[in-house]
């Protein structure tokens, strides 16, 4: 109904121009003194009397934009912007309109349609928007209030929507104002109705076209190039994307997703039907897929009594990162997506600590005392979305959210489920527990090291202390190797030359440096470590004759995981010192994965392949024992030595630069995606490719 909508324009909302008040200061000019000003009359430029270069600037210079004239002028404050992340911003407020009427529990259907000539239409099975005559706007139907004038919407009072992500009356006009091209076509009261718009003006009265016994509002536009810029145009990836967590943030929708198929640049399927019964637990186990995580996903909804709010989450905890960052949450209200955070992340973090903390109480723990939020989010895989009534947010694009609600709302509602989770399972939360205090303790060595360094007066050579360096004092002939975990770095002493060979041990998770800042990377210790141990300094003030050691070689179990660190590593001599790659410094050792023995007969083997090589060739018609290795240190000193580390015996890949230098950025994306799968073959590649040009 029409009156659901508030014209906010007709309201005085802006500031009345109040009745002059007696002034306590008197003004030094009589003139100024307040008094009745004359009607305001448009003015011709008229040069003002009093003469002078700011003559130019008078009243006629003040303008006042009418109707949607502010959204074309100025877009940046209604869409942050006119670039990619902008237009995309467009179905964004279409698409939450949607999602609002179906969380509203009055549509189930979204059908979102981009089609070959670039109109992007988005319909639902909703109430439709009204179409009866505006009470307050004689002449204009309730649509075309809502089209063309700023901050007109059913969502400011509550009584035709409980948890909106509308708010401001503003989303859809603002698409209009920005279509080169828009029709509304909405399904109620017995008919279709139909409106055209170009950039924001009607292009004719509401039409109404047949009856109909549907239900529903479709809004099909096309952005205008002469505010996106020619040739831009919606990207299929980011509107799927966009489109399928709108899905998962709310079971009782269903999206159905159709694209040109010639629009398609990549792997976003032309067709799709977007329902997830299982909420966030299902985007985060999809998003994470095989990797190793402390804990299983900690997931779950819990509603408010009596009044509207609910909260929704999933996230858990993985020791090496998620690909692209080491953690991260990421958050909605009312299913508007809220990239920069706000107080339900705050509420989360607040509630994460706190009951982690009263966990440790419970269970003695008394370390658990040194924990901060930044310790448990920090390798935190998170998804949060919470749903409350009137929120606030920072701007148009919605980007923060700002209700002091947020934060109280996940933590009240957070608190029970998380107590409730922990205790139940002990070897869980313990693990969890153990995991965020080694950060918390790492975090305070980190700034004891810190101001340990401060303290120095004079910077000499200072070596890592796990580092077992070699005797040799010169470069020339020398290795470091790098090993993954203190057993490993046990094996791999035993197994050294120590006159020619040093051993320095990585522990935990080295950070994801695809991605980190300078900052970060400085503050990493493993990192920073490994830079000391080398002997150089990282960045633009390195320098490869400062190199200690003749020969980087990074040693990792061959794993997944082993191939993740390693690739961890890589990424980080590319990132920060290419040079020691370009200069081929840089190899990986091969261990074996197994052990083939008849009798007095052994051999061991790379890989399957290498494997079945030598079991239809040394070992051909004898009795084998095969036995696999599940890591470097399980193998005895001597079998690592004899296997992977004696020069005489070892086979090294070195690690080179593919093509051109331009295609660094390439392999770091290869080599850092998300699929570990992928990362490990794209190692076991590389270093089949690079074994020829071997010297050793
Ligand atoms: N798909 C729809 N179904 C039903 N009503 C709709 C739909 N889309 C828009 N409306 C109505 O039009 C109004 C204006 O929409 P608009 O997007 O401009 O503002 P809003 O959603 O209220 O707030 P915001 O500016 O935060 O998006 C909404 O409040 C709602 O009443
Ligand atoms: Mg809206
Ligand atoms: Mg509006």
């Amino acid at each position: 109904m029409a009156d659901d909508l508030f014209a906010f324009n007709d309201t005085p909302e802006a500031p009345k121009p109040e009745a002059p008040k007696p002034v306590a200061v008197t003004p030094p000019q009589a003139a100024l003194a307040p008094a009745p000003k004359p009607a305001p009359t448009p003015v011709a430029a008229a040069p003002a009397p009093t003469a002078g270069a700011q003559n130019a600037y008078s009243a006629s210079s003040i303008e006042v934009l009418e109707g949607l004239e502010p959204v074309r002028k100025r877009p940046g404050m209604y869409i942050g912007g006119t670039d990619e992340r902008a237009l995309h911003h467009l179905f964004a407020e279409v698409l939450d309109n949607a999602m609002d009427e179906a969380v509203a529990r009055h549509a189930k259907l979204i059908t979102v349609e981009l089609d070959a000539d670039g109109y992007l239409s988005v319909r639902d099975d909703g109430r439709g928007i009204p179409v009866d005559p505006h009470p307050k706007h004689p002449g204009k139907s309730a649509l075309e209030v809502v089209m063309t004038v700023l901050h007109s919407g059913g969502k400011f009072s509550g009584k035709a929507y409980e948890t909106s992500g509308g708010l401001h009356g503003v989303g859809v006009s603002v698409v209009n104002a920005l279509s080169e091209h828009l029709d509304v076509t909405v399904w109620r009261d017995g008919f279709e109705w139909k409106q055209s718009f170009s950039r924001g003006n009607v292009l004719g009265p509401i039409q109404q076209v047949q009856p109909s016994r549907k239900r529903g509002t479709q809004i099909r536009f096309k952005p205008d190039d002469e505010i996106f810029g020619m040739g831009a145009a919606f990207k299929p990836a980011r509107l799927f994307r966009m489109a399928r967590s709108k899905a998962y943030l709310f079971r009782g929708v269903e999206i159905k997703w159709t694209c040109a198929p010639e629009r398609i640049t990549d792997t976003t399927p032309a067709q799709a039907l977007l329902h997830f019964p299982g909420g966030l637990a299902d985007a985060l186990i999809d998003r994470i897929g095989e990797l190793e995580t402390v804990t299983p996903t900690f997931a779950g909804r819990a509603e408010r009594q009596g009044e509207a709010g609910a909260f929704e989450w999933a996230v858990t905890w993985s020791p090496i990162g998620f690909g692209e960052a080491d953690g991260f949450i990421q958050s909605y209200c009312n299913t508007v997506s809220t990239p920069d955070g706000g107080t339900h992340e705050a509420g989360f973090r607040a509630a994460l600590v706190k009951g982690l903390k009263s966990y440790g109480e419970l269970t003695n723990e008394k370390r658990a005392a040194i924990i901060t939020a930044e310790d448990v989010t920090a390798n935190a895989g998170a998804l949060i979305s919470v749903f409350i009534r009137n929120p606030e947010f920072q701007g148009q694009t919605k980007d923060r959210l700002s209700s002091p609600e947020g934060a109280r709302l996940v933590e009240q509602l957070l608190r029970d489920p998380l107590d409730h989770w922990l205790t139940e399972s002990p070897k869980q939360a313990n693990a969890l527990l153990g995991f965020v205090v080694d950060r918390a303790e790492d975090r305070l060595r980190r700034r004891k090291d810190k101001e340990v360094q401060r303290a120095a007066a004079t910077r000499k050579l200072r070596l890592p202390g796990k580092l077992s360096d070699c005797s040799r004092q010169s470069a020339q002939g020398t290795e470091l190797f790098i090993v993954e975990g203190d057993s490993a770095g046990g094996s791999a002493k035993q197994a050294r030359d120590r006159t020619t060979q040093a051993i320095l041990p990585l522990r935990g998770k080295i950070l994801n440096v695809a991605s980190a800042t300078a900052d970060k990377l400085r503050q990493n210790i493993e990192l920073s470590d490994l830079a000391l141990a080398l002997g150089v300094q990282p960045g633009n003030r390195f320098n490869i004759d400062d190199l200690r050691y003749e020969r980087i070689v990074i040693m990792t179990d061959a794993d997944v995981d082993g191939a993740h660190i390693a690739a961890l590593l890589i990424t980080f001599f590319y990132r920060v010192m290419p040079e020691t790659i370009r200069q081929g410094r840089v190899f990986m050792a091969l261990p074996p994965l197994y052990r083939i023995s008849a009798g007095p007969l052994s051999e061991y083997a790379r890989d399957d392949a290498h494997r079945d090589e030598l079991l239809a060739t040394v070992f051909k018609g004898k009795k084998t024992e095969i036995g696999r290795f599940k890591g470097l240190g399980e193998m005895m000193a001597s079998q690592l030595k004899e296997t992977t580390m004696d020069p005489k015996k070892r086979t090294l890949a070195r690690i080179t630069v593919p093509d051109a230098e331009t295609s660094v950025e390439d392999l770091v994306e290869r080599l850092m995606g998300k699929r570990a799968d992928a990362r490990f073959q794209f190692i076991q590649e590389n270093a089949q490719f690079v074994k020829e040009d071997l010297d050793v």
